[in-house]
């Protein structure tokens, strides 16, 4: 078990708010943007990615955000209702706001980017005016990805979000989600992310993006239970710092830790696991599972995304990352995930 409380009486399981965009995967991997001619269109996004993820795993799954009043704003909408997900709190811009693009370039299995048009966005675009407080309170989880936080007036709406998810006993889980392009200066990042975290109950993120967000309250620190710690100081109960294929380690505020290895997939793109990581991850916790169940969840979850070519159409289904676990333990042995 794992000492997270989600108050059973409310009807929806989760909710994320923030980025909603499309992604363009490149068709012709293995070289360049600049040799790029043909692109597969998947809904994409952070926040999106990991809603998705809960619906896969069969949680009852909302969202609020903003969306352009064009195809691509229908597209999004179109997908999250095929797959049951809320979406009465998303709004429809009226402004001309724009869906972001997330290109991606995938290089090799070990050098990716993504190329990001995120001029004018609309999810930036979504407004105080627009969080519904009931929503939040009948949901046992809110989520919030960082990015959410780089312009107003979705900075006001994401903490008023925040504020009335702790009102009303909803737990909330902070993904850091740290894209460069979004923010200014990387001290206007700290001032915002930290604020965030301080009022989380799980803080999920990589230990170069714990650096940035504690680069104003703690000496250079490379040390992932003094930032446990630090932030167990606050309001978190669960902290989880990612190391790409090196693992992820999980600190509770009672004093345990548990390590992951990564399981052993053929990659196609570094991308992605980190949502699929998300949602797996979060839904053991809303299982009551222990830790260390959730981690190698979570894990899982995030080897099938990063060995497929699209974040949400590739989201797995509880029994598919059942399966995967099971083969993989049939393979590389029982303890193939374990440090
Ligand atoms: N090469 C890999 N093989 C297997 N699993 C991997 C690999 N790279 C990452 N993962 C899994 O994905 C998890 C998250 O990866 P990472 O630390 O890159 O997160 P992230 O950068 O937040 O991901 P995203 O690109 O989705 O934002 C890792 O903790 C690991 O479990
Ligand atoms: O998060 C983004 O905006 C890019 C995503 O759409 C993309 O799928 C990815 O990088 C997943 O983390």
């Amino acid at each position: 078990m794992n000492n997270l409380v989600f108050n059973e009486k409310k009807k929806r399981d989760f909710i994320a708010i923030g980025r909603i965009g499309v992604d363009l995967n490149a068709n012709e991997i293995h070289r360049p943007m600049e040799e790029t001619e043909t692109f597969t269109k998947y809904v994409g996004g952070s926040p999106a990615n990991i809603s998705i993820g809960m619906a896969r795993l069969g949680m009852d799954t909302g969202f609020i955000g903003k969306v352009s009043e064009d195809q691509f704003g229908n597209y999004i909408l179109n997908y999250f209702e095929q797959d049951g997900i809320d979406t009465s709190n998303i709004v429809i811009d009226q402004e001309g706001a724009m869906t972001g693009l997330a290109f991606t370039e995938i290089k090799s299995p070990t050098d990716c980017s993504i190329l990001m048009y995120r001029d004018n966005v609309a999810d930036l675009k979504i407004d105080p005016q627009d969080i519904d407080e009931e929503y939040i309170r009948n949901s046992k989880v809110l989520q919030v990805s960082g990015t959410a936080l780089s312009k107003s007036p979705s900075r006001e709406a994401v903490f008023l979000a925040i504020d009335y998810a702790r009102k009303h006993d909803t737990v909330v889980v902070f993904d850091i989600d740290y894209r460069p392009y979004s923010w200014r200066s990387e001290e206007e990042t700290a001032i915002y992310y930290s604020l965030a975290a301080e009022k989380s109950d799980v803080i999920i993120g990589s230990r170069e993006e714990f650096n940035i967000v504690e680069s104003l309250t703690m000496p250079k620190n490379e040390n992932d239970q003094a930032t446990a710690q630090h932030w167990f100081d606050y309001n978190a109960q669960i902290v989880v710092v990612k190391h790409g294929k090196e693992g992820s380690t999980a600190y509770t505020k009672e004093g345990e830790s548990y390590d992951i290895k990564p399981f052993p997939v053929e990659v196609v793109k570094t991308f992605g696991g980190g949502d699929a990581y998300a949602s797996a991850f979060i839904y053991g916790l809303m299982q009551n599972w222990d830790i260390d169940k959730c981690l190698e969840f979570g894990s899982a979850s995030a080897a099938m995304l990063v060995a497929s070519h699209s974040c949400s159409d590739a989201m797995p289904t509880v029994e598919e990352i059942e399966v995967f676990i099971k083969e993989k333990k049939e393979e590389y042995g029982e303890r193939v995930a374990s440090t």
